[in-house]
């Protein structure tokens, strides 16, 4: 047993869960009307009903002293104090640092963070109006219409995401075209539609040495000088974000169009940073700013309320409390909003890339589980689709509701048939249907005894399955700004309970190595292959081209 399973928290959990399963949901709701008074938070603009969980005074009790013995307060406080908690790369953890507005500094390892990100808030906000001007055009005179955003993992999904998620406000003077894959199909489909004179290439990466970024930005760069354009006129047509300036201005991007990243942002938490510039450009750069606002009074709620009211806090021990204790290995997030379709797959790489790890800050193997698999989609969509499984699977799939109360787009009845569809859906999960519930429903339909009996026991939901339901008045810049602080804030508190190291990512650096020694082969005409069999036999197929 662990020090973290041997704790007296940890245990009392074990013990405790037997009691929470031998009681269903319903029975909870139906002993205590106040249920859903007594289990929901207001923060940051966004309401978190949590009462549909499988929780009790006591579970929340626990769940708050297990976060105390492992010291995730501390560790949150050490985090915005600027204190290296990333330790298997020696840094600071300050993303918080990029959405702070107030006057003073924080130190990370001698630099004041704040004044930088200051500054260079200042030099984005320079940039987005020179564009949206025309004081800043294209070589041949023409304003800029499209912006090319070249980026991969935390330099792509945040970005790309957020952009989506914010089109109601956007200019409509530039479009912006993401391309993240190595696969030369994505960058020549963006291509192909775009005038080089009236295009800008924002490209982003923090290492300024993934080989997507790298070569995706090489042979747009090929693309524009293909068009006829001048070498000269790359200056004015290629833009870069970077922790690493020089390799930037090595790559042949002037000094100033360079955009600094630092090393205390991980690249999953930098959409707040310059990173996040295509947002800016999109929508202007008071949007972006009531974007960072957003966060800035999350991580305000997480940083000054105490544990049993701080909804990140709570969304990640109560996501914890499934994982560890219900064999739960997977979660799902469910968008009833089509603005924010996105929002899985940008917590996926969040929490997945944070919390994928197997031994904990020491080194030492975990043995309890940790970062779940995290999935989802858009309401209604999955509806008709996976959501058979969150009903009627047979394991314990947590589910995070998020449904904006007003629409940008009111049509007819179409909003409220949304809302009625999430509501519903957490309703079912919750109560499910008894086999005497199923079998009145076939009453009367001409079914035998015998028959009606077996067809019901096959329409009966179990039920007892958690969730949250997240709501906002609207989606705005603010408050998804604050959705998404809460999203970065409860992986970081399962992480500190769990002990390990959330910030690094060293399988999936792995992906950045690997593939070269096979690149080298594949284009090769030597018949070297040192390779395992299955490997060789594939390189010699693509050498030829053809399977046989
Ligand atoms: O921004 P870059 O340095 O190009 O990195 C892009 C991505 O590379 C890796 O896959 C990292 O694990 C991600 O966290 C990072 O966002």
């Amino acid at each position: 047993m662990s020090a973290l399973t041997a704790l007296p928290a940890w245990q009392a959990l074990s013990q405790h869960r037997d009691t929470i399963e031998s009681t269903h949901l319903r029975d909870l709701f139906a002993q205590d009307p106040s249920r859903a008074e007594r289990y929901q938070l207001h923060a940051a603009g966004l309401f978190l009903d949590y009462a549909k969980n499988r929780i009790n005074d006591d579970t929340i009790a626990l769940l708050c002293q297990l976060a105390r013995e492992t010291g995730v307060e501390a560790l949150r406080d050490a985090m915005f104090r600027g204190e290296v908690i990333n330790n298997t790369e020696g840094r600071p953890v300050l993303h918080t640092a990029l959405r702070y507005s107030g006057e003073g500094a924080i130190q990370a390892q001698g630099e004041d963070a704040a004044a930088e990100v200051r500054d260079t808030l200042k030099r984005m906000k320079a940039f987005v109006e020179a564009i949206h001007s025309q004081s800043w055009k294209g070589y041949d005179g023409d304003a800029f219409t499209d912006v090319v955003s070249i980026g991969i993992g935390g330099s792509f999904l945040g970005p790309k995401i957020m952009s989506e998620a914010l089109r109601p406000y956007w200019r409509g003077d530039l479009r912006c075209h993401f391309v993240a894959n190595i696969d030369g199909t994505a960058l020549t489909e963006k291509l192909k539609k775009l005038d080089p004179k009236r295009t800008l290439i924002l490209m982003s990466s923090k290492s300024f040495t993934t080989q997507e970024t790298l070569t995706n930005t090489e042979s747009a760069r090929q693309w524009f000088l293909d068009s006829g354009a001048p070498e000269s006129a790359i200056g004015q047509h290629f833009v870069a974000v970077s922790a690493n300036v020089p390799a930037a201005e090595a790559f042949g991007i002037k000094a100033e169009n360079v955009y600094p990243m630092w090393d205390w942002v991980g690249g999953r938490y930098s959409l707040w940073s310059a990173i996040g510039l295509p947002i800016a450009l999109l929508v202007g750069f008071d949007h972006f700013e009531a974007l960072l606002r957003g966060a800035e009074a999350m991580d305000t709620h997480f940083r000054e309320a105490p544990l049993e009211q701080n909804m990140p806090a709570l969304m990640g021990l109560l996501s914890l409390w499934y994982t560890n204790f219900f064999n739960s290995g997977s979660q799902v997030i469910l968008t009833y909003d089509h603005y924010l379709r996105g929002l899985p797959a940008y917590v996926q790489q969040l929490d997945m890339e944070s919390n994928g790890k197997g031994v904990n800050k020491e080194g030492e193997p975990m043995d309890c589980a940790t970062g779940p698999v995290i999935w989802g989609g858009e309401g209604t969509n999955g509806q008709h689709a996976y959501h058979q499984l969150l009903h009627q699977g047979s394991g314990v799939i947590p589910a995070d509701f998020i449904l904006p109360l007003q629409s940008h787009n009111p049509l007819g009845r179409h909003h409220a048939m949304l809302a009625s569809n999430c509501l519903a859906q957490t309703q079912a999960l919750m109560q499910g249907k008894t086999q005497a519930e199923a079998e009145a429903e076939l009453a009367g339909k001409g079914l035998d005894a015998g028959a009606l009996t077996e067809l019901a026991r096959h329409k009966v939901m179990p039920g007892n399955k958690p969730s949250n339901t997240l709501l906002m008045d609207k989606l705005t810049p603010h408050t998804l700004g604050a959705l998404v602080a809460l999203y970065e804030h409860r992986t970081f508190v399962q992480g500190a309970v769990w002990g390990i190291n959330s910030f690094d990512q060293w399988g999936v650096e792995l992906g950045k190595v690997l593939g070269n020694a096979i690149l080298d082969e594949l284009e090769s005409n030597q018949p070297k292959l040192d390779q395992d069999s299955s490997t060789a036999n594939l390189i010699r197929m693509f050498r030829k081209g053809q399977i046989n």
